[in-house]
């Protein structure tokens, strides 16, 4: 049972079909002081695959299929507390950039405990044949075995349509940020900044940000 924090860490979310860019505007964004970065997906993939809980992983993700809710935000939460006891990540004063999850309502519900959710980026490609071309671009790059097979690329692409985008409703409308996935990375990037400095939240904290 994981146990809600009397602060709620300021958080903004990065959603999106696989192959969106949310990890592409992650890095950028985890590399700006303040903002930290964190993606469930390499959270995973960096466990030991000789462990029981590596071996579920790899046996999940190679048939396109979400993590079961318990263990990834169980996992993800050990790993946020990780960073924040070793100074990397700072709870008072870093914005988590978060990418990868929540993934489903349950898993909004969940994190809802110990966030506060500032904005939701949402990188939105409808074309899914460019969703499945971007992934098939990234296996040959990164190596990663989920994007390798065909089947598996358009399992994850139907997960995500079926239990990731119906997240978008859980949050309020004025929270979210539709952003076009299709335009360049720059493009993309701006959107998501030119939004994030003018939120209350950072507004609140925008001068002691030197
Ligand atoms: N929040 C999550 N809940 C359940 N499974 C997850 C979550 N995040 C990552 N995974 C697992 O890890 C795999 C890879 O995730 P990720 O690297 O975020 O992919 P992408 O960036 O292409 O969407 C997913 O297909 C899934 O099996």
């Amino acid at each position: 049972m994981i146990k809600a924090l009397d602060v709620k860490r300021p958080a903004f979310l990065i959603l999106g079909a696989p192959g969106s860019g949310k990890g592409t505007q992650g890095k950028i964004l985890g590399s700006i002081p303040r903002f930290f970065h964190c993606a469930c997906g390499d959270v995973f993939r960096s466990l030991d695959t000789r462990t029981a809980i590596g071996r579920r992983f790899v046996e999940y993700s190679s048939r396109g299929e979400l993590v079961p809710d318990e263990l990834t935000v169980e996992l993800w939460k050990a790993q946020v507390d990780n960073w924040a006891e070793s100074h990397v990540y700072k709870p008072d004063i870093d914005f988590l950039v978060l990418d990868g999850i929540p993934r489903n309502v349950e898993q909004a519900e969940m994190i809802s405990k110990f966030l506060e959710v500032h904005q939701v980026f949402h990188l939105s490609c409808p074309n899914r044949a460019e969703l499945a071309r971007r992934m098939r671009k990234r296996a040959l790059k990164e190596n990663r075995l989920d994007d390798a097979s065909e089947d598996v690329i358009q399992q994850r692409i139907s997960t995500y349509e079926a239990e990731t985008k119906p997240m978008l409703d859980y949050y309020s409308k004025d929270l979210v940020t539709e952003i076009d996935a299709t335009r360049p990375p720059v493009e993309v990037l701006g959107k998501i900044i030119s939004k994030a400095v003018t939120l209350p939240v950072y507004l609140e904290c925008a001068d002691q940000i030197v």
